[in-house]
């Protein structure tokens, strides 16, 4: 009898988009496959989720295998996440030790295998490494890149509630844990959909999740660098290997020119006396303090488009509010030409901001 031929799964061929920055494709090697597993499967996966989530919470799970954003500047948000395969270390933002998280339990190997041998993920990129995060409503994950030293393409599953996922170079910060892509996309995240990560689109964009409608898991499967895989001489900078941008907001950890992100769980920091001076100093300036930190976000990729205007209003005033003392007698007069002169100069600064803002954009 003729030997039967192995057919292969045919290549998995999903949704591809696009997105041009300049003269890069952000989004080239994002694949977005529907209906990845079937919903007992899901059923199962959020079954399991939802228990080591209440081990956790119970202590009953090693440290750093479960995790929880607490603390100041995790601004209300309680994401919970449980690693398998390999330690990502939160506070330096990179892979850490190896061996110290449990190994995929079998109902992960499961679903490895199978997106293997359904050609949604390249057999030689299997992923030998895990996190699952678990969002309620209002928890995000702000933007990052993932590790440079993970091989790509990453891949992320998501299930029990569907949010959009942003993908570009730049965010807006809209408020606490809910950013507007400036450059970026948009994409929805279906109910057992697996969005693949691989090119720009896991190299050079960022990616983050705006505070949640309701609760959602992710599965985020990521093949680790080689057992001898060492960090880079620049992500050693500073005291304890980490260089955090000064206001950092929340997440914007700065190693070796990797914004990651990943570093989602920031740790509560109290102020330096000095500190808190300087920010006593900054309340009590309103116009000033707002300047500052417009142009700190906009140093870590975010521009604060609406506090411009906020800042050249506040601005406005504080010139009126001196010439009006100066004045004896024609303040009212003097008053308003410096408003006019000033209304100029906001207007000319509007425009320049507008500009910028322009060529910044996606073509
Ligand atoms: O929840 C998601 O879909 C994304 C998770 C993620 O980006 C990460 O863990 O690095
Ligand atoms: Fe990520």
């Amino acid at each position: 009898m003729p030997k039967r031929k192995r057919v292969d799964e045919p290549a998995a061929s999903g949704t591809i988009f696009s997105l041009i920055d300049g003269s890069v494709d952000l989004l080239e090697g994002l694949v977005l496959h529907n209906e990845v597993i079937s919903e007992e499967f899901e059923d199962e996966l959020i079954a399991f989720v939802q228990s080591q989530c209440e081990r956790g919470r119970n202590g009953e799970l090693k440290k750093p295998t479960y995790l929880r954003a607490s603390g100041a500047r995790s601004q209300g948000n309680q994401r919970e996440a449980i690693m398998y395969g390999g330690f990502f270390d939160f506070n330096r933002a990179r892979p850490g030790k190896r061996g110290l998280v449990p190994p995929f339990p079998p109902l992960l190997e499961r679903l490895v295998d199978h997106l293997v041998t359904k050609n949604y993920l390249p057999s030689e990129v299997r992923p030998d490494s895990c996190i699952i995060n678990r969002y309620d409503r209002g928890d995000c994950i702000p933007p990052h890149v993932d590790h440079s030293s993970y091989y790509r393409p990453i891949s992320t599953l998501s299930l029990l509630g569907e949010e959009p996922m942003l993908v570009g170079s730049r965010f807006r910060t809209v408020r606490s844990c809910t950013w507007a892509p400036t450059c970026g996309q948009s994409i929805p995240l279906a109910r057992r959909s697996l969005l693949v990560l691989g090119g720009n689109s896991g190299n050079i964009a960022k990616h983050c999740i705006s505070s949640c409608s309701g609760p959602r898991i992710s599965i985020t499967l990521r093949k680790q660098p080689p057992p001898d895989w060492k960090p880079d001489a620049s992500e050693l900078v500073g005291k304890k290997g980490v260089q955090r941008t000064k206001q950092g907001n929340d997440e914007s950890r700065v190693i070796g020119g990797v914004n990651n992100g990943s570093a989602a769980f920031p740790q509560k920091k109290s102020l330096s006396g000095s500190a808190k001076t300087k920010k006593k100093k900054m309340t009590s300036q309103v116009g000033r303090s707002v300047r500052v930190s417009a142009v700190k976000q906009g140093s870590s990729n975010e521009t604060r488009i609406d506090i411009g205007w906020k800042r050249d209003s506040s601005d406005n005033q504080v010139n009126n509010d001196k010439s009006a003392k100066k004045g004896s007698g024609r303040v009212e007069e003097r008053k308003g030409k410096v408003s006019e002169k000033q209304a100029r100069r906001n207007a000319r600064r509007l425009e320049k901001r507008k500009q910028q803002l322009l060529h910044r954009g996606c073509n």
